[in-house]
């Protein structure tokens, strides 16, 4: 058992590229926590993927000793947090685990979008805030002005903040002192009913399924039972331990304050949710900690192999990902153009992107995605309630009542010179504005609530597009509006296509339908026959292009000759055409759903 006072529960906040995982990377070394030969750069983001794209994905957590100027030692636990808005919750379950947290602010940058809403996070949870300004040897680096931010737009105490390189490893002792005497030890009762928090979890295939989390209260031995208490699932302890940096060490107990694992050969991560709390069946907690939230999906499409034959392959993917990550759901469904398939659901676009990218990188396979949409509500003429998650499975507009889709309340940062810029962007996506406000004399912070649907697609690119990378981004669920929608069906020679139908606002409907058709013209390899290709609301034919039919040469062998035996030939190939065309099925190559998923507007 670690003595309470010396123990340390803190996390690093940052913007993204901030240089988060490149401090906690310099901590470990001070800290000597890793030998030198096995270090290897960014030790808490464990993934290759993660690595290559320079992003954290899953919290985790490592457990150092810091012997400190003071003398004592201390034992520092350092949870690592996701730096994308697509897994706030995870945040905040991680923050929860904690006492104080380290808010790394980058020098040339100063305060951004993310750097907030990750302060605003930790207040919430009456976090010890630190702030560190980072990245001094950047010759654009201007501390000085990170700090006034810092001071003026947070209203966080800076002066003392300790100035860092994190990538050249210049001060980082400072930020070990500031923690061990500015973040309070843990407090918390060890004879207490046993009480820990969840903050992550991940598959291993040897031990199943490896739970770490942080005991609030109470004591756990290995000779007891745990019970999850959202799930109610009972499991007997295999294993209990710390979490050292390159290992899982063992131990006999973990109390009040700590930090740890436990194995039990549980299967699945869907039954150790993050944010879950886990009591004992022998000193049983009468509540569970607060906050807990089962994991909502915010964006779906449809996930099918090139090669139809491959189908049990991407199962079998999709499973074996899931085992580790519990956000990401999926269930079969057939699209009479692409098969057999699963419609997917996903926290965000990037969590999208990066399930899409490890399926076909880790699993070989060569997928073909429908465009992502998100989920709408529908209240039926009947009363009835539905939950709509692929459009091609809309109720007809007979039969609507009422249909709301889900809003979200956007926070933008920027410069003041770019809100020319943002505002028309926001206005044209249907955002709805709601203040202004000038955070500092070079930042404002702009709010719109905005439909989801309008930002899913290319709205971050976009916005980084037109301030040339300067503004930043957060957004969070607000709630479900009413609204005019309308879904787009397209047809390919009179057959509807159901992988490409789609949800959208009645306003923007015509405009998107007649961008796919042309896109889809462009894309559709001619066949001996006429292809019209429609878009349709209802029965109404809202939009058309036409592929215009090969023609074949039926003339070549008819030299000179008498021009009632051409116009024969040519009237006979006519009317072969009309028979193929009722009879032909078009089959549209990958290239055309390529070409309309990648629709830039
Ligand atoms: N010049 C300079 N670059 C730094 C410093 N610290 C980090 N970087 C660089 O900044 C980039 C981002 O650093 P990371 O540590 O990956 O940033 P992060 O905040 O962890 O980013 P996410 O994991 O995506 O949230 C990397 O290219 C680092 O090498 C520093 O002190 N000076």
């Amino acid at each position: 058992m670690t003595d309470q006072s010396k123990i340390r529960n803190f996390s690093i906040i940052a913007h993204i590229d901030h240089g988060k995982s490149t401090l906690a990377d310099r901590l470990l070394e001070l800290c000597h926590a890793v030998p030198e030969r096995e270090m290897e750069n960014q030790l808490l983001d464990s993934m290759d993927l993660e690595r290559e794209r320079g992003i954290t994905i899953k919290a985790r957590a490592v457990t150092i000793q810091y012997d400190a100027l003071d003398g004592q030692t201390y034992t520092l636990n350092l949870i690592d947090t996701p730096g994308h808005v697509d897994f706030n919750y995870e945040v905040s379950r991680s923050l929860a685990a904690c006492e104080g947290a380290i808010l790394v602010v980058d020098a040339s940058q100063g305060v951004e979008a993310q750097t907030l809403a990750n302060t605003y996070l930790a207040i919430e949870h009456d976090l010890e805030i630190r702030p560190v300004i980072n990245k001094i040897d950047l010759p654009a680096a201007n501390p000085a002005l990170a700090k006034e931010e810092v001071e003026n737009v947070i209203g966080l105490e800076a002066a003392d903040a300790p100035e860092i390189s994190a990538k050249m490893g210049i001060n980082i002792q400072a930020v070990l002192e500031d923690v061990v005497h500015h973040v309070p030890a843990p407090q918390g009762d060890p004879k207490a009913p046993f009480k820990a928090l969840i903050f992550d979890s991940q598959y291993d295939a040897y031990r199943g399924v490896v739970v770490y989390f942080r005991v609030m209260e109470g004591t756990l031995t290995l000779d007891q039972t745990v019970r999850m208490m959202a799930s109610g699932a009972e499991y007997g302890l295999v294993e209990i331990g710390h979490l050292l940096p390159t290992k899982l060490e063992p131990c006999k107990s973990l109390s009040a304050g700590e930090v740890g694992y436990l194995t039990a050969s549980i299967k699945n991560v869907k039954d150790t949710q993050v944010g879950d709390t886990i009591t004992t069946v022998e000193t049983p907690a009468a509540e569970p900690l607060p906050g807990y939230r089962p994991a909502r999906s915010m964006v779906y499409c449809g996930i099918y192999t090139e090669d139809g034959s491959k189908y049990p392959d991407l199962r079998d993917a999709l499973e074996k990902l899931q085992l580790n990550d519990a956000s990401l759901t999926f269930e079969p469904e057939t699209s009479a153009a692409l098969g057999f398939g699963f419609r997917c659901g996903f926290l965000g676009m990037l969590h999208m992107e990066i399930i899409q990218e490890r399926l076909e990188r880790e699993f070989d396979l060569d997928l073909i995605t429908t465009l992502p949409n998100v989920i709408y509500e529908v209240t039926k003429t009947d009363g009835t309630e539905v939950r709509v998650d692929n459009p091609h499975n809309y109720p007809d507009p007979s039969v609507i009542a009422e249909q709301r889709e889900p809003f979200v309340k956007v926070s933008i940062i920027s410069p003041p010179d770019y809100v020319g810029n943002i505002m028309p962007m926001c206005q044209e996506r249907r955002g709805e504005f709601k203040d202004m406000q000038y955070l500092d004399t070079n930042l404002v912070e702009i709010h719109y609530h905005m439909p989801l649907n309008e930002i899913i697609y290319d709205f971050f690119d976009a916005l980084k597009a037109r301030t040339k990378g300067y503004a930043s981004l957060d957004y969070e669920f607000l709630d479900y509006r009413a609204s005019d929608l309308v879904k787009v069906d397209l047809l390919l020679n009179g057959e509807q296509v159901d992988a490409l139908s789609f949800i959208v606002h009645r306003e923007k409907a015509y405009g998107r339908a007649r961008r796919i058709c042309e896109k889809l013209k462009e894309n559709i390899p001619r066949q001996l026959f006429e292809v019209p290709v429609q878009a349709a609301i209802g029965g109404k034919i809202i939009a058309r292009e036409t592929v215009k039919a090969m023609r074949k040469d039926v003339l070549a062998k008819c030299y000179g000759g008498d021009i009632s035996r051409k116009k024969k030939l040519l009237e006979k190939q006519k009317e072969g055409k009309k028979k193929m065309r009722t009879l032909g099925t078009v089959q549209l190559p990958t290239e055309a759903f390529m070409a309309v998923l990648k629709l830039d507007e």
